[in-house]
């Protein structure tokens, strides 16, 4: 029978002794983190930076300490009482008396919606009326599927099918996602772009952080794609990123970077070159990151000026809300219509009703859509892209000249953005748009495989290692209960015929068999990354069928998506028709002193895809947004380009 009163008593003092350990380790973490905060560059080390890529706010550290310190709490309890685990949640009413106890350490905060807010909030809140959370930036990350973890609550899977224990990280990493020399890395078609944009669209939607002994996942972004990475995803964020002036975002006086981040989250190498503050602390782990999100900043301050110019009597809180309706139009746009057809191909486009229209309204919203990340998207199959990273990061200046340099060299160092004149973001971005990708395949390049976070000691990560373990870690079951959901058939054998591997290749089943005693053991990662691609497509089956689920979720479920008729919150028809004649190609031409570029910054230049002057790309007809009497005569009053005019000498 259950043994009330010593549950209970042993409940309270549990909860309490694991609240001192949890607020002495709190302390200690702070210690540590901040000990490498004095400009010794040798503290900065690999585990440094990875610690830094995924660290948690401090705002947010007590929320998640609470579920830590209740976990610990659950496993105190089931030591002095003797009972396991599994058999204490088994006992009638333990659910109820458990939250009795605990609830009041619990206390989630609810959103106080104004159900007249015509902008979408900074964090997320109330974007869904009946479920304000939901896709809320500091909350849970969603289940597609139970969790899988090996003692049924935290302990991550080390065990396989058959009981005998699962491959190292590094073993897998070793065996399937190591590079031959000799292949060929490179896409046919695709830019560096597309890992850019993928790079840049995964820290919009989802920043998990990583404590020690964490066992559960929030996202600090707001889910929706919504540029959190550029306005912030809380309010505290969000108001130091703000000018609070006409609109604008702060910026460096010369109009070129992001403002200095007094905080160090960076490696300074030269003199001149400085971190800088964005709405996500994620900005400098490449500077090609780096490059697009200021890239992004250009482009709001250019239509806050432009915007307030037009409309004199707005404030500064309308002109920021504006522009910044703008900008997260834009944002969705090129990646539902330029960036995820890529990705995804065609028929899972269509599957997942994925297409933005050519023009006019589209209305999706379904208020039954939950937009939250799953947990799956981001543990596993969103990292796809890891594979399309390369060796390099180059730059490609005005005049065509062309630089490189290796990528472990640029790890959380901005100098690179600082070069040639301060130009070095237009160059980064040149080169994006111009330079073959990495091929999505099962490799990823040394770089990152072998040296990600490379430091002065010479020790750094592997990134495939990294994703495979924080698989196990985040409890994602394994690639065949994911094939399942997808209802896709599983494998029961590791030959490529029926009822196997059906849809990776044979020579590579063949090593997944030498590693694995079960193919219910295969992690998803892995699984995924190794299977043929859907039909113009960048991932397999398993991966698309999850990520396509994902944005699916993310445009139904998300009441302000771009093309939704709602008067008020919506664009109106003809506004929203200028934003879908964007590219992502005059973004870069129109904050960036660039002359010509590729209409499809995504594919190579081709006979399809030709250079092409920046000046015939048509900017916004602004004439639109001018309050009371909108009208389209004021195109001509913008010409098409805004040339950086301050950036001109360099041609001299
Ligand atoms: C040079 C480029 C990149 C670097 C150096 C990089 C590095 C990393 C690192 C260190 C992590 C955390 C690993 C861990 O779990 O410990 C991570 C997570 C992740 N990466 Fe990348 N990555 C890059 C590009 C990309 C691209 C192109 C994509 C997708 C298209 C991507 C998607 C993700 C996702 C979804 C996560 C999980 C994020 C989260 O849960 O907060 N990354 N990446
Ligand atoms: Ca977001």
């Amino acid at each position: 029978t259950f043994p009330e009163d010593k549950i209970k008593r042993s409940l309270i003092s549990a909860v309490r002794t694991a609240e001192s350990e949890m607020m002495q380790q709190l302390a200690l973490n702070e210690k540590l983190f901040r000990s490498g905060i004095d400009g010794d560059k040798h503290k900065f080390d690999h585990k440094r930076m990875h610690s830094m890529f995924q660290f948690m706010k401090k705002s947010r550290q007590m929320d998640s300490n609470i579920a830590e310190m209740l976990l610990q709490a659950t496993q105190m309890l089931s030591r002095s009482l003797e009972i396991p685990l599994e058999d204490l949640k088994r006992f009638r009413d333990f659910g109820a008396k458990w939250l009795a106890v605990t609830s009041p350490f619990c206390k989630p905060r609810l959103p106080v919606c104004d159900v007249k807010a015509l902008y979408r909030t900074i964090d997320g809140s109330c974007n869904n009326r009946q479920h304000p959370t939901w896709g809320m930036s500091d909350r849970d990350q969603l289940r597609f599927l139970p969790p899988d973890y090996d003692d049924g609550i935290s302990v991550p899977r080390q065990f396989g099918f058959t009981g005998t224990p699962l491959p190292s990280p590094r073993l897998i990493s070793n065996t399937i996602h190591k590079a031959l020399k000799s292949r060929d890395l490179r896409d046919v078609t695709d830019t560096m772009m597309v890992m850019q944009w993928g790079q840049l669209l995964d820290h919009d939607i989802l920043d998990t952080p990583v404590m020690q002994g964490e066992r559960k996942q929030i996202n600090q972004a707001t889910a929706y794609i919504d540029a959190s990475y550029l306005y912030g995803a809380d309010s505290e964020t969000s108001k130091k990123l703000r000018a609070f002036k006409r609109g604008f975002l702060k910026m460096t006086k010369d109009g070129l970077f992001a403002p200095h981040e007094d905080q160090f989250n960076c490696v300074k190498k030269q003199a001149n070159s400085y971190c800088m503050k964005s709405g996500d602390e994620r900005l400098h782990v490449v500077p090609g990151l780096a490059a697009i999100q200021i890239l992004m900043l250009r482009e709001h301050n250019r239509i806050a000026r432009i915007l307030g110019s037009i409309n004199k009597q707005w404030n500064d809180e309308k002109i920021y809300q504006e522009t910044r309706k703008i900008v997260i139009a834009i944002n969705q746009h090129i990646t539902y219509a330029e960036y995820l057809p890529k990705i995804l191909g065609r028929q899972t486009m269509k599957k997942f009703s994925l297409y933005s229209t050519e023009k006019g309204f589209n209305t999706v919203y379904d208020s039954s859509k939950d937009a939250t990340i799953s947990n799956v998207f981001g543990a596993a199959a969103f990292r796809f892209g890891h594979s399309q990273i390369t060796h390099n990061i180059g730059m490609i200046s005005y005049n065509n000249s062309f630089r490189s340099t290796n990528i472990e060299a640029t790890f959380n160092k901005p100098s690179l953005l600082f070069t040639d004149n301060n130009l070095g973001t237009d160059n980064i971005n040149r080169w994006l748009c111009q330079e073959k990708g990495g091929k999505a395949d099962r490799f990823l390049d040394a770089g990152v495989r072998d040296k990600l976070f490379f430091d002065e000691d010479g020790k750094s990560f592997d990134l495939a290692s990294l994703n495979i373990q924080r698989g196990r870690d985040h409890g994602i079951p394994g690639y065949n209960a994911w094939r399942n959901w997808c209802g896709l058939p599983v494998a029961s054998h590791f030959g490529t015929g029926a009822g196997g591997l059906v849809d990776i290749d044979s020579d590579v089943a063949e090593r997944l068999k030498h590693l694995y005693s079960d193919p219910n053991d295969i992690d998803l990662f892995t699984g995924g990354l190794s299977e043929h691609h859907v039909h113009e497509g960048r991932v397999g089956p398993t991966f698309a069928c999850i990520i396509g689920r994902q944005f699916h979720n993310l445009k139904r479920g998300d009441r302000f998506w771009y093309e939704n008729n709602f008067r008020k919150i919506g664009f109106t028809e003809d506004q929203l028709n200028e934003i879908k004649k964007i590219k992502l190609s005059h973004l870069i031409c129109r904050n960036t002193n660039t002359i010509y570029m590729a209409r499809n910054a995504f594919n190579v230049k081709s006979i399809r895809n030709p250079f092409t002057l920046c000046y015939t790309y048509d900017d916004l007809d602004f004439g639109l947004w001018k309050a009371n009497k909108p009208r389209r005569t004021l195109k001509f009053l913008y010409p098409p380009i805004l040339p950086m005019m301050h950036l001109l000498p360099v041609f001299g």
